[in-house]
């Protein structure tokens, strides 16, 4: 049976600020972000199955990525804990804003890989990831390939 992708779209809207960044992004500030999964595998050939001729069902894709990211990163501000950042996050927090601490610096690059770490660890054992694309702006995103990676 052919190996085959399949990719399903999320997106959320998150804040963040690039400490020590030279540029209008030092700024605390959010984008409207799209993440595109992709993902392969062979799909079902058990015609039993409830789910035969999927490579996985999109809905348990979407389970997947909503409680690792989409659910994490929404409508929350992420800020680099390694940075003087954290005195602003705790004081958010101590307003009940909802604030996120990594540790990297929230770039696109960053998250997307914090994202490949997150989805993985979660995926059947039959299903790989094969790419995530990350888009912070119309015209800026970033890209996560498996086949760079491993
Ligand atoms: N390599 C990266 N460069 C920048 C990142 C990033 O994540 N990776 N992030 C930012 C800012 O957070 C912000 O996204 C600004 O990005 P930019 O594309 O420069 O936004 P503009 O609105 O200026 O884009 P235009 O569409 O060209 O107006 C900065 N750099
Ligand atoms: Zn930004």
């Amino acid at each position: 049976m052919s190996k085959i992708r399949i990719t399903k779209q999320f997106s959320f809207e998150t804040g963040h600020a690039l400490y020590g960044y030279d540029g209008k992004c030092k700024n605390v500030h959010g984008h409207s972000y799209n993440l595109y999964v992709t993902v392969i595998g062979t799909p079902i050939s058990d015609t039993t199955d409830v789910k035969y001729g999927m490579v996985i069902d999109f809905g348990d894709l979407k389970k997947i990525v909503k409680e690792e990211i989409v659910d994490v990163f929404d409508h929350a501000t992420v800020f680099n804990k390694n940075t003087p950042h954290v005195d602003l996050a705790k004081e958010l927090q101590a307003r009940d804003h909802n604030v996120l601490l990594v540790d990297y610096q929230p770039t696109s690059e960053m998250m997307v890989i914090d994202f490949s770490e997150k989805i993985k660890q979660r995926l059947p054992n039959n299903i790989k990831l094969h790419s995530l694309k990350l888009s912070e702006t119309a015209s800026s995103f970033a890209e996560w390939f498996a086949s760079d990676n491993d």
